[in-house]
């Protein structure tokens, strides 16, 4: 079994205007809410793949219910602790350009957070993989993930690590089956400027070194790189008009640990994983099975 960890899932509200005039009105051209968070966002590719999952984490109040709900109707197994505050809502401005402002999250009771640890405890078996993705709301403390992680090890289970900074850092002698830190991100994580794919994958070796298993670096429409062994492969991005990029990253990430829990392959697993972030890219909501599946053969990978 997969399970996808979303200690911080959020409604995002898309929002699209003409133009934007800071400090006047603007009318909404079109708005459109959905489920998001980045480990809701994998468990919803995973579905659309076929790969038997379930959606865990944090959520509460009215924008919980609106999440809970819709994932139900997809036919999507979830588990989420119930929490007493408001699950929160992001704001994903389209303005000719994409802005996004990302609320920090609900306050998370002690007793709630060790529901969540403590349903990590039962459930997990040697033969699953954890997905931990996204931002810890604020109240859970800096060592949240790390608790998560010394679970998964206790039980024997692999686990993904989608999240930045410290946390990731952190997550690393760890040996998580797979990171996946976009270009930027990367940069950050080493604080410096990245000109090169030659310094892409000098960074992301650096990762391996620190124990990631295997290395995602995504570059939006740019393609991706693998890290895995002593392997390097790029992979080509579909051409398309991109309607809305929210959640690409975290498809990317979906189509990539459910068609390696599937067929086992690492390259499929790539391929399929730049499909999924792709299609999603190219659709208004995350992709269908369809998109996805329409993309695939467009995806070329090369050994580097
Ligand atoms: N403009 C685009 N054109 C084609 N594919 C894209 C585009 N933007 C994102 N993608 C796809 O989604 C994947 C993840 O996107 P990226 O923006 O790098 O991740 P993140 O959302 O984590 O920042 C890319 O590797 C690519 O497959
Ligand atoms: O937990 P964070 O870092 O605030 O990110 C959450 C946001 O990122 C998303 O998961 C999308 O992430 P990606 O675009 O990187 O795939 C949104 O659904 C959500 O609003």
């Amino acid at each position: 079994m997969i399970y996808t960890v979303t200690l911080n899932p959020s409604i995002d509200y898309i929002v699209e205007v003409e133009d934007i005039q800071l400090g006047g009105l603007n009318r909404m051209k079109r708005d459109m809410k959905f489920p998001g968070g980045k480990g809701i966002n994998v468990s919803r590719i995973l579905h659309q793949l076929g790969a038997d999952n379930t959606a865990i984490g944090f959520l509460g109040g009215f924008t919980g219910r609106f999440i809970e709900d819709r994932l139900k109707e997809e036919d999507m197994t979830t588990d989420f602790v119930g929490i007493q505050q408001d699950t929160r809502i992001n704001i994903k401005l389209k303005h000719g350009d994409e802005t996004e402002i990302n609320g920090q999250g609900p306050e998370i009771s002690d007793e709630e957070a060790k529901q969540l640890l403590d349903k990590l405890s039962v459930l997990l078996t040697p033969e699953d993989i954890v997905v931990l993705s996204g931002s810890a709301p604020p109240s859970l403390g800096t060592d949240f993930y790390s608790r998560c992680i010394g679970i998964c090890r206790a039980k024997g289970a692999q686990f993904v690590m989608d999240t930045t900074g410290q946390a990731l850092l952190n997550a690393l002698p760890s040996k998580p089956l797979l990171i996946k830190p976009n270009h930027h991100e990367l940069a950050e994580l080493f604080d410096v400027v990245i000109e090169s794919r030659e310094h892409l994958i000098m960074y992301g070796q650096k990762l391996m070194e620190q124990g990631a298993q295997h290395v995602l670096i995504s570059m939006a429409g740019e393609g991706a790189l693998l890290l895995t062994g002593d392997k390097v492969y790029h992979a080509s991005v579909p051409k398309g008009k991109v309607r809305n990029s929210v959640g690409a990253g975290d498809s990317m990430v979906g189509g990539f640990v459910g068609s390696l829990a599937l067929t086992g392959d690492l390259l499929e697993a790539f391929s399929t994983g730049v499909a999924c972030g792709s299609a999603t890219a190219f659709a208004d909501d995350l992709a269908s099975r369809e998109q996805i599946q329409r993309l695939l053969p467009q995806v070329s990978i090369q050994e580097l």
